[in-house]
């Protein structure tokens, strides 16, 4: 009969197949809409008018879910290196995040969003979530993708605390390997809350999981 391998690929296979269909009968751009939906709902990170940075948007699902929570009068900035069109009412920054160029990009949206009328420079915390699902083209090697979404996850902390609010919310995608540890244990030394979440939508075989980390400390 069957083999435990040859089950759980079926399982996974079909996972997939119900997401990404719903997806299309829910008008997301990807089934990866649903994972930003299980762990709001759970956490209740994004709130009607809150300010968003999207890292990491494209093709835009996460975005497009973010947009809907805050409402008309919220703000989500998606920020990619592909130059993807964003969803509507969303504003794109392009540019790579691990280079000093996109943050620039980034407090300039954010002081036009604040200040239209004026060059006073804001205070640059003004954000409530800072949510990355960013990833890499996948080596293969387990090491190797481990390592490079470390940094990526490094680079979107270093967004989030240059723009979260205290008491604002850190949402990202990792990797799971050895230097997960550490890595929560800098989270739980920012935010007063940090836990490990593997969405219902995120295929089991894969070793992705998110740090949902809530109330920036002061
Ligand atoms: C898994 S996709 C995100 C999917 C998105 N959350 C959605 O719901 O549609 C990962 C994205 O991270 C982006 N990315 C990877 N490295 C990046 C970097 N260094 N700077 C900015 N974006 C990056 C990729 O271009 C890709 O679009």
């Amino acid at each position: 009969m069957f083999g435990s391998k040859t089950l759980f690929s079926w399982a996974a296979k079909r996972s997939k197949d119900f997401y990404r269909k719903k997806s299309k009968i829910d008008n997301f751009r990807s089934r990866a809409a649903y994972k930003l939906i299980e762990l709001n709902s759970k956490y209740r990170f994004i709130n009607k008018e809150d300010v968003v940075i999207d890292v990491g948007f494209a093709p835009g699902s996460w975005s497009q879910v973010a947009k809907k929570l805050v409402g008309n009068k919220g703000k989500v900035i998606g920020i990619d290196i592909q130059h993807i069109a964003p969803p509507e009412g969303v504003l794109p920054i392009y540019g790579d995040i691990r280079d000093p160029n996109t943050l620039t990009k980034l407090f300039e949206a954010l002081r036009l969003l604040h200040e239209p009328n004026t060059n006073d420079s804001i205070d640059c915390r003004v954000v409530d979530a800072v949510i990355s699902d960013m990833l890499h083209k996948a080596t293969g090697i387990r090491i190797r993708d481990h390592a490079l979404s470390m940094e990526l996850c490094a680079s979107a902390l270093h967004v989030a605390l240059t723009f979260l609010k205290s008491n604002g919310s850190f949402i990202c995608k990792f990797y799971m390997g050895d230097e997960d540890a550490d890595l929560q244990n800098l989270l739980k030394s920012h935010f007063r809350f940090v836990q490990v979440m593997k969405p219902k939508a995120s295929l089991k075989e894969s070793r992705e999981a998110y740090f949902v980390c809530l109330e920036r400390k002061p």
